[in-house]
């Protein structure tokens, strides 16, 4: 049984939502072969995410927009309580708020996001129902790191799905999500113990 001696690197996953893709970065940080431990889940609402996190005995934060006299006020207010648990990595999972200049300048380069579209396609809060409304065949979902864009950072992955006929919203979210599962943990594990080197629109894990 591998059994680490390294400390592993903290880091904070945002949530807004039913969490199952926090679950999955919790399964991989209890992994004895993993290199980070969750720090902390900090939410911007009452969601799954939240029981997700108290069952494993992580630290849950809510910073919610609407307890905030306005949009500065909540950035700064997220970024003093995600420094406050000193992560080396950030990562958005169904987090739906876009960041502002507090939390980019706080973390530059170290936020990492899960999309469920094929960006730069149906980017925003809605990509999946976008996809299908296009009436693509193929999407899937793409692992980028956050800029002062909306879902127009560097990319570090991408995954596909095919898009079936009888396909609902829900249908395809699912199918997109099982992938997310397993790409997005995986990008984590890389980012904490390779890094990225970026170049202008380009990132690699090195
Ligand atoms: N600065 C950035 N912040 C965030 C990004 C990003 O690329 N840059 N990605 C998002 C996650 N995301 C898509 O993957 C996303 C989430 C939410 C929205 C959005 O329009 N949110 C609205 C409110 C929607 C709601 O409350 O239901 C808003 O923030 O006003 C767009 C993209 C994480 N943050
Ligand atoms: N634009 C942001 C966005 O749509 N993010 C999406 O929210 C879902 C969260 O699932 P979960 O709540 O089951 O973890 C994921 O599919 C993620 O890509």
């Amino acid at each position: 049984m591998n059994s680490r001696t390294a400390p592993r690197a903290p880091i904070v996953v945002l949530a807004s939502g039913t969490g199952t893709l926090l679950a999955a970065i919790l399964r991989r940080s209890q992994d004895p072969a993993s290199s980070f431990q969750i720090a902390a889940v900090v939410v911007d609402r009452d969601c799954g995410a939240v029981q997700i996190a108290r069952d494993a005995g992580v630290p849950v934060v809510t910073c919610a927009l609407a307890d905030h006299p306005d949009r500065a006020a909540w950035d700064r207010d997220l970024a003093a309580q995600v420094s406050s648990f000193a992560p080396q990595w950030i990562v958005t999972a169904g987090f739906m708020k876009i960041l502002g200049p507090a939390m980019l300048a706080g973390f530059a380069q170290r936020i990492v996001n899960s999309h469920p579209a094929l960006l730069p396609a149906f980017p925003g809060a809605h990509g999946v129902a976008d996809a299908l409304a296009y009436g693509v065949k193929v999407t899937g979902c793409t692992v980028h790191l956050v800029d002062d864009g909306v879902d127009t950072g560097p990319i570090l992955a991408q995954g596909t799905v095919e898009v079936y006929p009888d396909d609902t919203v829900d249908s395809l979210h699912e199918r997109i999500k099982t992938l997310e599962r397993d790409l997005l943990p995986d990008v984590v594990e890389a980012v904490v113990t390779r890094g990225v080197v970026t170049d202008g629109r380009k990132a690699h894990l090195k």
